[in-house]
């Protein structure tokens, strides 16, 4: 068997583990450290699936030359397989010259790539494992970084982590939720909880955004974010994601048909999810089935969604918008605002992210933010929502500067479909503070 990956030219398994138990050897005869930092590119699976294996291949290769730059000769590269890559740097002082190697990995790896005349765009993360601390052998070296690097992952993708001994116990815990998340999707164990967006000037409920939680039936109720990243991490998210949108897609006719004002449900969207071959045949069949006019519906999708140079995005927005579906950005001004985007894609709705809204009445740059988010959107014919509104002072000074919509704990929280359909019955009366 070649030693070496065919795609990459870099070490494979067989030669790369050779190479550690050399430097392991020596290292223990020398006293010394050796460090080990195990790279996951994040998302690439979306690059894959959106623009094909060919591109995907070339991205790697790309990224291998990146990887290459930040490492001495001495030092060793090899392709674990798929986005993985392991790098063995024999000759460290300390641990912070691999904290250092990791900084150098994912500053290289920000750079856009240019790939068949497209700029594309990936991140990594990465876990660190320190020989002897962290692992006397090859193998549980390679497992200690291997579970550094889920955490990095856990912590917003595109940043590195030191193993640390509890890691393990943690990393056991997420093998299991993630078994038990297919169980839940089995079980039908997930619900929508909603939450109301509000017209500032009139009072009034004009949108409801879909979210998930898990009715777990031993540890009550799970709040998304002890679960939708590890769902995107499984590829389970996809599933999760068809039965949010047909749920909410049902939920808001229902509502239509008991009567009630009509409103426009809100769905967040994943980039995952948004790449899926299938996406818009799903969004279609559930149109269909539901009878729910594609007005009714927004996207809320992150920047990242949009930061793909990919041809694939621009049609799907664009498909979609001349559907009818509204589509928003989600978190704005958190990602990678590019601002050609607002030109070149059918965005209808900039949601301004809630840290912004949070500091507003009390830090100058935060307010400025909102102010700028909000005269931008105008001039640009976008709605502008303000999300995470807590006080009434946050909610009059938006209300000042024309921010069309807003959603909040002042308003509401998120909550179960009766208590939705009692607040659309009454309407909201904020709560005083
Ligand atoms: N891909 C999918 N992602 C989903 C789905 N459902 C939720 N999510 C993502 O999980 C994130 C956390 O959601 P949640 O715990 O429900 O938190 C939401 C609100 O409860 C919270 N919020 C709303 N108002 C306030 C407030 O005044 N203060 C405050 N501290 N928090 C508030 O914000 C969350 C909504 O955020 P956003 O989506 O950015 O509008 C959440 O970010 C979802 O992305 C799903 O079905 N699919």
């Amino acid at each position: 068997m070649a030693p070496h990956d065919v795609l990459t030219g870099l070490p494979n398994r067989i030669l790369f583990q050779d190479r550690l138990n050399e430097a392991i050897e020596l290292a223990c005869r020398q006293g010394r450290q050796i460090a080990l930092l195990f790279v996951d590119l994040d998302q690439f699976k979306h690059i894959n699936d959106s623009l094909g294996h060919g591109v995907g291949d070339k991205l790697l290769q790309s990224v291998v030359q990146r990887l290459v730059s930040c490492v001495r000769h001495s030092d060793t590269i090899s392709r674990q397989g798929g986005d993985e890559f392991v790098l063995l740097l024999p000759y460290i002082k300390h641990p912070e010259d691999a904290a250092i190697c990791a900084q150098k990995i994912l500053a290289a790896l920000a750079l856009p790539h240019n790939i068949d005349q497209n700029y594309l765009y990936i991140s990594g993360s990465i876990g660190i494992s320190i020989y002897p601390d962290d692992g006397k052998n090859g193998e549980t070296l390679i497992k200690s970084a291997d579970t550094a690097m889920y955490f990095a992952k856990d912590n917003g993708r595109n940043n590195y982590k030191f193993f640390k001994q509890d890691m393990n116990d943690r990393a056991v815990q997420r093998q299991t939720i993630e078994a038990s998340l297919r169980r839940a999707l089995e079980r039908q164990e997930f619900v929508l909880y909603y939450q109301p967006k509000i017209n500032l000037t009139s009072g009034a409920i004009v949108g409801a955004e879909a979210l998930i939680r898990w009715q777990h039936p031993e540890r009550g109720l799970i709040p998304p974010g002890q679960f939708v990243a590890i769902a995107e991490d499984c590829g389970l998210i996809l599933q999760l994601g068809r039965w949010v949108l047909r749920e909410a897609c049902l939920q808001a006719r229902s509502w239509q048909q008991a009567g009630l004002p009509p409103i426009i449900v809100a769905v967040n969207t994943s980039a995952l999810e948004f790449c899926a071959r299938n996406f818009l045949d799903n969004i279609c069949a559930v149109f269909k089935e539901t009878g729910l006019e594609p007005r009714y519906l927004v996207l809320e999708l992150t920047e990242s969604v949009l930061m793909q140079d990919a041809g694939c995005t621009d049609s799907m927005l664009h498909t979609l918008a001349d559907l009818g579906v509204k589509l928003s950005i989600d978190d704005f001004g958190t990602g990678y605002s590019s601002l050609s985007y607002l030109r070149q894609f059918p965005i209808d709705t900039l949601k301004i992210d809630q840290s912004f809204v949070k500091q507003m009445c009390s830090n100058a740059d935060d307010a400025a933010i909102v102010s700028a988010v909000i005269s931008m959107g105008k001039n640009l014919k976008k709605r502008v929502i303000a999300e995470g509104i807590e006080t009434r002072e946050q909610y009059e000074l938006l209300l000042a500067q024309d921010c069309d919509e807003g959603q909040g704990y002042y308003f509401s929280h998120p909550v179960t479909v009766n208590d939705f359909t009692a607040l659309l019955q009454t309407g909201i009366s904020p709560t005083r503070d």
